[in-house]
């Protein structure tokens, strides 16, 4: 018998399972994990392995009940993730594979390597990864370095999609009805720091789920942080819960009259 995703997780994303036609953006679930200090990573940007088992689990489960999962250009060049499913426990045999999210890369300079990791898994055939979108902006003039980084990406399998605009007000929006269009209809947000912000800074709007984990870790000032702009606006806390040695808070957005 196939491992499922924990309940809890189903429960908290019950409300994704709406379909409104008229809808312009996906489902966005906001995801991280932080240390008690509130670091995302170690000095310089180090990876830091802050997740316990359980929480890295959960994650990948996480990642399962969701069309996309995104992070920044700044986490791909970083830390060469795979953004799949590959900490759940293994099928039976003649099981159909985990769900497993469409990684997306938001990278408005276009500065993805060909040799990462996403691609590399795409390309092997041995479906250990789904074929990585990378979301750019078209240079406001000829640029042929920009053309020919395109064109590597594209032979190397990525799918180069184009914001309408270098804009960066309104990005996070321009974004989301974009996937909305590509038919994406729940995005997994994993970071880093500047996505991080730039999603909380828009949350009221663009959010539905927050979800942090926080490791019983104290990483310390040379550890890269993020900014929350405003306060946690119309969310409220929907759960809180030990997952191994890490707690998990999930917030989900309120009404005004909910929200703490
Ligand atoms: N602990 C965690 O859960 C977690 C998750 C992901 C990444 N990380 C860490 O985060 C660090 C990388 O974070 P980062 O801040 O350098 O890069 P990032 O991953 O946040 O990517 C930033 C890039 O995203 C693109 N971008 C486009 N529009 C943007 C906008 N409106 N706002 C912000 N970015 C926009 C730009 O290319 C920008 O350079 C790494 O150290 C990585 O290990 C930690
Ligand atoms: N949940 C989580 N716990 C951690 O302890 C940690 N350091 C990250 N960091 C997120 C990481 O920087 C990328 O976003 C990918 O999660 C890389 O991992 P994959 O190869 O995709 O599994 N995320």
């Amino acid at each position: 018998m196939a491992a499922i995703a924990p309940d809890y997780l189903t429960a908290l994303l019950a409300p994704y399972t709406a379909t409104d036609p008229s809808t312009t953006r996906p489902f966005v679930t906001l995801t991280f994990a932080q240390s008690l200090d509130g670091k995302i990573a170690g000095a310089g940007g180090k990876q830091l392995a802050l997740s316990g088992k359980e929480s890295m689990v959960m994650t990948h489960w996480l990642r399962t009940l969701h069309d996309a999962i995104l992070v920044g250009s700044g986490t791909a060049l970083n830390d060469d993730p795979q953004l799949n499913t590959r900490h759940l426990p293994p099928l039976p045999p003649d099981s159909p594979p985990y769900p497993a999210p469409r990684p997306i890369i938001l990278d408005t300079r276009l500065r993805l390597p060909s040799s990462c990791k996403l691609l590399k898994n795409y390309a092997n055939g041995k479906g250990t990864g789904r074929r990585p979108w990378v979301v750019s902006c078209a240079p406001r003039s000829q640029d042929a370095e920009w053309d020919a980084r395109r064109q590597a990406l594209e032979r190397a399998g990525a799918r180069v999609l184009l914001l309408p605009s270098d804009d960066e007000s309104g990005r996070i929006q321009a974004l989301l009805s974009l996937l909305c269009a590509e038919g994406i209809r729940s995005l997994m947000v994993e970071g880093g720091a500047q996505i991080i912000s730039a999603f909380f800074d828009v949350a009221t709007e663009c959010v539905d789920t927050v979800l942090i984990t926080t490791a019983p870790l104290i990483v310390g000032a040379k550890g890269v942080g993020f900014e929350v702009p405003g306060e946690n606006g119309a969310f409220r806390v929907a759960e809180t819960r030990l997952v191994g040695r890490d707690s998990v808070v999930a917030l989900v957005a309120a009404p005004p009259a909910e929200a703490q």
